[in-house]
């Protein structure tokens, strides 16, 4: 399963980029009660977590777009846009967090990447004003020196100017990085970088098994990738 990444006869690995909805957070249940929060202002009828789940991985312009799709044609989506993106980021603001969890293997793998020396980055396309205060709330701020939300920069995942500008921020070759993600947006963004990719199958892929996602292995766990990581550098150049 990890044959690309094991093959690879590269030198070291010496920075990680981890993604956050999908990836560290199972934050679909805080999606579906801001979303229907946000609906039930419109006096629309609730959605599932299921539905939402296939829609989060593209930033909240694409979700919110999303969402009013599923009662308005595009004339629609785009007349109510406004008012809805503004009643859905009160909603989240309000309880970001508060319904999401850690999934297994988290601390422990982001514990062996410091452990390891690695340089550490997160890149969400979540906005930075609900990514900052959803990292610190987990406990998870303290591990990473830069993070990037989905309009820090021009371009958002799966464009790789995210990860290219963590690789400058690092002074690291971008082969010289794994990104580590739910989805294909994490994937594609990867290999139009240059980084190697690892993903989780437990995450949100747009509906699609992460089977069909071209990467360099599926981990079941963060811990699962740092043992992966650990394996190469003791093997690499
Ligand atoms: O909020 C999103 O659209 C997805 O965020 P992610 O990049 O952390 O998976
Ligand atoms: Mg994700």
């Amino acid at each position: 399963m990890f044959t690309n990444f094991n093959n690879a006869r590269q030198g070291a690995i010496r920075g990680v980029i981890v993604d956050l909805d999908g990836t560290m957070l199972d934050t679909v249940p805080d999606f579906h009660v801001a979303i229907n929060r946000m609906r039930a202002e419109f006096e629309l009828a609730a959605i599932g977590q299921e539905r939402i789940q296939n829609m989060v991985g593209k930033g909240s312009e694409n979700l919110i777009r999303s969402v009013l799709a599923v009662d308005f044609d595009q004339a629609g989506v785009e007349r109510h846009f406004v008012q809805a993106m503004e009643a859905y980021q009160r909603h989240y603001l309000a309880i970001n967090g508060d319904h999401s969890a850690l999934y297994d293997g988290v601390i422990e793998g982001l514990e062996a990447m410091r452990a390891m020396g690695l340089r550490m980055a997160c890149v969400t396309n979540k906005p930075i004003a609900f990514a900052a205060p959803l990292l610190a709330k987990k406990c998870l701020a303290p591990y990473f020196e830069v993070v990037y939300g989905g309009e820090c920069l021009p371009r958002k995942k799966p464009h790789p100017m995210p990860l290219l500008q963590v690789c400058a921020d690092f002074a690291l070759e971008p082969a010289e990085v794994v990104a580590i993600g739910d989805s294909s947006n994490d994937a594609e963004a990867a290999r139009a970088a240059g980084c190697f990719v690892l993903t989780v199958p437990y995450g949100y892929n747009h509906g699609q098994a992460i089977q069909e996602t071209d990467s360099d292995g599926i981990v079941s766990s963060l811990l699962e990738a740092a043992t992966l990581i650990s394996t190469h550098n003791r093997t690499a150049n």
